[in-house]
């Protein structure tokens, strides 16, 4: 049978890092076994739900290439396939209308409560032969409930948990329609697990208690229950799980904070499941690794340190041209403007090594194309009274020599020699003064690539002055 697997979420707002993790197991499972990993939206909470929001689960996914074979499908454009089920339901017995109030159910409860009971419907509007039902009240319109069998147990082999088993007696008969007609959410995931052919429904842990539910629907409606893997939850610093509501920050966030989805997906993959000490790996040797029994079942927390570790990693695999589009943008949205020479990607090549994120990198080779702010202390400190001679000496040197990394080192070579100074005392000045600060690769490479106007140009900073 092929695989079908699915990601739900519910477009209340944007994805984050825990939903994130879950749409790519999901789709990983679904890649492995040449299967399908459909999209669909849930958004019959219309309160909560935006377009907006839809948009932002797409951008995230589209941006980490968790690519979807069908869908999105909308649950609100179900609402008639729903009802139809319903209706058949109540046709065959397997749901009935119930008539009590709000009123009627708060009084129940707190009966039930009073004499130490657990709250439940006590099932007075479901029909059983012989069983004689309240009046229909006037002007009140039904639910509809969910006729759940009331012996045996539900159980089923969680692929990740393994074995979990509900008494029946545990559950109540679920309301599967509101008085206003909206189907609500249990069974609309029902109907459309059923109808999407799911095979494996993998999903967060925090719809266990859903799952017995369901299993009971499908099981109802004659469709073959799909396997559940219940993944554990990813935590945030404060050890809360993340959610919309709570702490956790949009997948697209990472795009705009530097970090590579090639970086934020390892990082993910490696979230609650293991493949020996392998920590490195691309999408396409996860997809042949992952399986469901090597998932932690316990919650994982967020590390930042480590995932600055693996985007520092990909910063340097990363193809040089992709990489310069990619920093051009940065730069261009703080103002800065690439221009043709230095080449960015040769720039890069240079930086690279040095960047844990994109948007560091950006600021850190901003001052090949602008005149960078100086570090005043850094200033105060190297470009000192008797270095000015040194820089004379070194300009002088550089009008004539031919512009290459090694002539360049051999002019510096030359003036700290001839002044018997160590090199230092000439590279920390001209570090301040060619890129505003005391920290930069190797200055000969450095002023290579700013080329000899502009290297000669802010020399004579201090000489002019
Ligand atoms: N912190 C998390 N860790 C792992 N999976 C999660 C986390 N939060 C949500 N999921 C899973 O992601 C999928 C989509 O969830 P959903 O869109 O409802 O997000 P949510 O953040 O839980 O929403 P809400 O903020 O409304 O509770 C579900 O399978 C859910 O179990």
């Amino acid at each position: 049978m092929t695989v079908r697997t699915r990601f739900a979420p519910s477009p209340t707002g944007f994805l984050h890092i825990g939903g994130a993790r879950t749409a790519l197991f999901s789709w990983a499972y679904a890649r492995k076994h040449a299967g399908q990993f459909i999209l669909r939206i849930e958004d019959t909470d219309v309160a909560r739900s935006t377009p907006e929001a839809v948009q932002a689960i797409l951008d995230g996914m589209n941006w980490l290439g968790l690519s979807w074979d069908e869908g999105p499908f909308y649950q609100m454009q179900r609402m008639d396939r729903y009802r139809e089920v319903i209706g058949q339901m109540l046709t065959e017995g397997k749901a009935y209308r119930c008539y009590c109030s709000r009123e009627e159910l708060d009084a129940l409860r707190e009966q039930q409560m009073a004499s130490g009971l657990k709250p439940r419907y006590d099932g007075r509007w479901r029909p059983e032969p012989g069983k004689l039902l309240p009046e229909v009240p006037a002007g009140v319109e039904p639910v509809i409930r969910f006729r759940n069998p009331q012996a045996g147990v539900v159980e089923w082999n969680d692929l990740v948990k393994g074995s979990i088993s509900i008494a029946n007696s545990e559950l109540d008969d679920l309301i599967i329609a509101r008085a206003d007609g909206t189907p609500t959410y249990n069974f609309c995931v029902v109907v459309d697990d059923w109808d999407m052919g799911i095979t494996q429904v993998i999903r967060g842990d925090d719809h266990v208690n859903n799952t017995p539910r369901q299993i009971n629907l499908l099981q109802a409606l004659g469709a073959t229950v799909p396997q559940y893997a219940h993944l554990s939850m990813i935590l945030g610093d404060d050890g809360q799980k993340l959610s919309k509501r709570h702490g956790a920050v949009s997948v697209t966030q990472y795009h705009d904070d530097g970090y590579l989805p090639e970086a934020v997906l390892n990082y993910l993959a490696r979230l609650g499941w293991s493949h020996g000490d392998d920590e490195i790996f691309d999408m396409a040797q996860f997809c042949q690794w992952f399986d469901l029994d090597h998932i932690t079942p316990s919650a994982a927390q967020f590390n930042t340190e480590k995932l600055n570790w693996l985007n520092a990693h990909y910063i340097k695999l990363a193809d040089l041209e992709r990489l310069s589009a990619d920093v051009a943008q940065r730069l261009s949205a703080q103002g800065v403007s690439v221009a043709a020479e230095p080449a960015l990607p040769a720039v890069l090549a240079l930086y690279r090594e040095r960047a844990n994120k994109l948007n560091e990198l950006a600021a850190s080779v901003a001052y090949f194309y602008r005149m960078p702010p100086i570090d005043e202390a850094a200033y105060a400190k190297h470009v000192t009274a008797d270095v000015l001679p040194l820089l004379q000496s070194l300009s002088d040197a550089l009008q004539q020599a031919e512009w290459t990394v090694e002539a360049i080192h051999a002019a510096l070579d030359q003036v700290v020699k001839a002044a018997e100074v160590k090199f230092p005392k000439l590279a920390m000045p001209l570090r301040v003064l060619l890129t505003g600060s005391a920290q930069s690769p190797s200055i000969d490479a450095v002023m290579c690539l700013l080329g000899r106007e502009t290297t000669l140009q802010r020399m004579h900073l201090p000489l002019a002055g």
